[in-house]
């Protein structure tokens, strides 16, 4: 199929998540992550927050509107999809620099964490520059068994979502369509 149309969407797609559910369960997470950050030992620190681009984006800008405490806004870019709807190698495109990791109190936000090699890979990265601590959130977490071995999990999750390619809220399909504000499948 070429490059689908809004009508496309409405009339070929499968609506997954709505809007509603989906700023619901964002307004949910952050007080989450509100309850988290509110302790003694965050007093007075702004958190560094990693955008992980490009699908993070979308969801780092919902979530960051709910969030009490001071953030530094940062990005990293790691892909291992393209415009695909399969995972291939990590390639990395802007890695977190020592200067914005060390010492600091970090928290990665993507959108999806489905086999996890994404984030468990940035999660690794983050770690090996020694930041004070490290968190992270993702909107949806895919359900299937193919998750790392390692048992590595998002310290934060918004939705469970069903085992299908999915798009929307940051999410592409081939590379279009991140601005969705619901979260949709192609029919199977
Ligand atoms: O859990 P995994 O199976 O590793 O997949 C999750 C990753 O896949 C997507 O990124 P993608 O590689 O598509 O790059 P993009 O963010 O630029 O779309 C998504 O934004 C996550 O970062
Ligand atoms: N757009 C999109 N990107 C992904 N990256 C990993 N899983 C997915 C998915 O289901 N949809």
């Amino acid at each position: 199929m070429s490059l689908m149309t809004f009508d496309d969407i409405q009339q070929s797609t499968d609506l997954i998540i709505s809007e509603s559910q989906i700023d619901q369960a964002i307004e949910e997470l952050a007080q989450q992550i509100n309850q988290f950050y509110a302790g003694e030992r965050f007093a007075n620190k702004s958190v560094t927050a990693f955008c992980v681009m490009n699908g993070g984006l979308y969801f780092t800008g919902q979530l960051m509107r709910h969030l009490k405490f001071p953030i530094t806004l940062k990005y990293l870019h790691a892909s291992r999809y393209g415009d695909s709807t399969r995972g291939a190698e990590l390639n990395w495109i802007v890695r977190p620099s020592q200067e914005e990791v060390f010492g600091k109190d970090i928290i990665l936000i993507d959108d999806i964490f489905d086999e996890g090699l994404t984030l468990e890979a940035i999660y690794k990265e983050c770690e090996a520059l020694k930041p004070n601590s490290i968190n992270s959130v993702v909107l949806v977490d895919k359900q299937h068994h193919r998750k790392p071995q390692s048992g590595f999990q998002p310290n934060f999750v918004g939705l469970e979502v069903v085992d299908r390619y999915i798009f929307g809220c940051g999410m592409d399909y081939k590379g279009a369509w991140r601005n969705l504000p619901a979260i949709y499948a192609l029919k199977e």
